[in-house]
């Protein structure tokens, strides 16, 4: 079986192979750093051989619990926010058909998502749908006291327990927290939830191959032992004795890094198969918040195209030149549909007539490349061979190895988030939270 693979090529007009070439000790450096557990936020590398040392028990209790929820739940709301959420709505929706929500017959529960937003409208439109529902919810949260999720999952056990009876609500709400602490595991400890626990070495950002991302994942019917099958492989293709020029995680540390440096402060990570857009979502939160910190980091956007192409396009063209772009190009596609030729040809697409759609799509997609290559953007490729399970797991492990690299690269601690607390501190002042007294009279005079 093939694996993922990255090409640098259309980065070295930019810059020089050498100067990539010559990360090699550091990117070494930064690997047995990691492996060896002396670099900075060595208490949260979980992740690392996460994938090897999932076992079998462990997929198995996740699917009973997943076909529970399946066979009780007409809908599941998954409660959960960054990396609490991300990754499981990452993998449901590129896996998903783009309708299924629409559609009348369903394989198993419609998969919903809460606590990620504290918009009144959108929690009342949720609560509104789930009205005579046989609903099931997953609360996730590491710290077990985000707000977001906290007043959602508020919301929802009440709901759950109104229309389905405290019985049955016990069956059908699972929590996935810290093994501990918070306030998510004292109510689950208290109600008698089944519960996952979410190992301390592990950040929000790397929990999706815990069960944070893997119940959800099994709840909606994809094969969560696949997606680790992927993750394993990574593992092994991106370990610390497979040499610099063969590591994929070690090479897109060293490209990234060398293309900050030369002023390219942006990274735009693109695909060109809309079921993708939470892939991008989950690879934001991770390098946005491994890395933007120290007033130093790649600031991660992401595009999806070719629909993007039509907004966001002319900017990446012809826009400061202080971007790059990282392609997630899937090779081939799960389904086909071919161009019908048209007696009349108004539209005059019949030059097109007989191809697949996909090798239009792969036009835009060389042609962009060539564009934006000529237009002063530096360009990396990563090719999935499809998508699935099995390279979705691979793409999660590459990007997380890749990132605890870079992040050493950049010198910052990539495994913690101090920044994060501020908006919320300010936010719990500005609502009088008992014990930021102090910090409600500082606010309040600043007003
Ligand atoms: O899982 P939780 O503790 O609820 O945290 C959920 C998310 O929110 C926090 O503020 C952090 O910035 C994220 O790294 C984390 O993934």
């Amino acid at each position: 079986m093939k694996n993922i693979s990255l090409n640098i090529e259309k980065t070295l007009g930019f810059i020089s192979k050498d100067a990539v070439n010559a990360y090699e000790a550091q990117v070494k450096a930064g690997s047995e750093a990691l492996h060896n557990g002396t670099g900075k936020g060595n208490d949260f590398l979980g992740w690392l051989n996460l994938p090897s040392s999932i076992s079998k028990e462990h997929l198995a209790d996740l699917q009973s619990t997943a076909n529970v929820l399946r066979e009780n739940c007409e809908v599941v709301v998954v409660a959960g926010i960054g990396g609490s959420y991300l990754g499981a709505r990452a993998v449901i929706e590129a896996l998903s058909d783009s309708f299924a929500l629409l559609k009348e017959k369903k394989d198993g529960p419609v998969m919903i998502y809460a606590g990620h937003n504290i918009s009144e409208d959108y929690i009342y439109e949720l609560t509104d749908y789930l009205k005579g529902k046989k609903f099931g919810v997953i609360n996730i949260s590491k710290s077990g006291t985000t707000t977001e999720t906290a007043l959602a999952f508020r919301l929802l056990k009440k709901q759950c327990e109104d229309q389905r009876g405290k019985e049955t609500a016990k069956k059908c709400i699972v929590a996935i927290t810290d093994a501990k602490k918070g306030a998510a595991r004292v109510t689950a400890d208290k109600e008698g939830y089944k519960t996952f626990i979410i190992p301390d070495n592990v950040g929000g950002r790397f929990s999706v191959l815990t069960p944070v991302g893997l119940l959800p994942i099994a709840v909606a019917g994809f094969n969560i032992e696949q997606l680790v099958a992927g993750a394993v492989k990574m593992e092994e293709a991106c370990g610390l004795n497979v040499p610099f020029g063969e590591n994929p995680a070690a090479i897109y540390a060293a490209t990234r890094n060398e293309l900050y440096k030369s002023g390219k402060k942006i990274e735009i990570l693109v695909n060109y198969h809309p079921k993708l857009h939470y892939v991008m979502e989950w690879w934001k939160q991770l390098y946005g918040e491994s890395e933007g910190k120290e007033n130093k980091g790649i600031f991660p956007a992401a595009v999806d195209f070719s629909t993007d192409l039509h907004s966001m396009g002319q900017w990446i063209q012809e826009g400061e030149r202080t971007i790059f772009e990282t392609v997630i190009s899937i090779e081939t596609p799960n389904q086909k549909v071919v161009v019908p030729s048209d007696e009349a040809n108004l539209d005059g697409l019949n030059f097109l007539a007989g191809k697949r759609v996909d090798e239009v799509n792969k036009m835009a997609e060389l042609g962009t490349q060539i564009a934006h290559v000529d237009g002063g953007v530096p360009n990396m490729h990563i090719s999935m061979p499809q998508l699935n399970e099995y390279y979705i797991g691979q793409l999660f492990y590459f990007f997380e190895k890749a990132c605890g690299i870079s992040g050493y690269l950049l010198g910052v601690n990539p495994f913690d988030q101090p920044g994060v607390e501020a908006y919320k501190k300010n936010m719990f002042a500005l609502l009088n939270k008992p014990g930021y007294e102090e910090e409600s009279k500082a606010i309040q005079a600043r007003l």
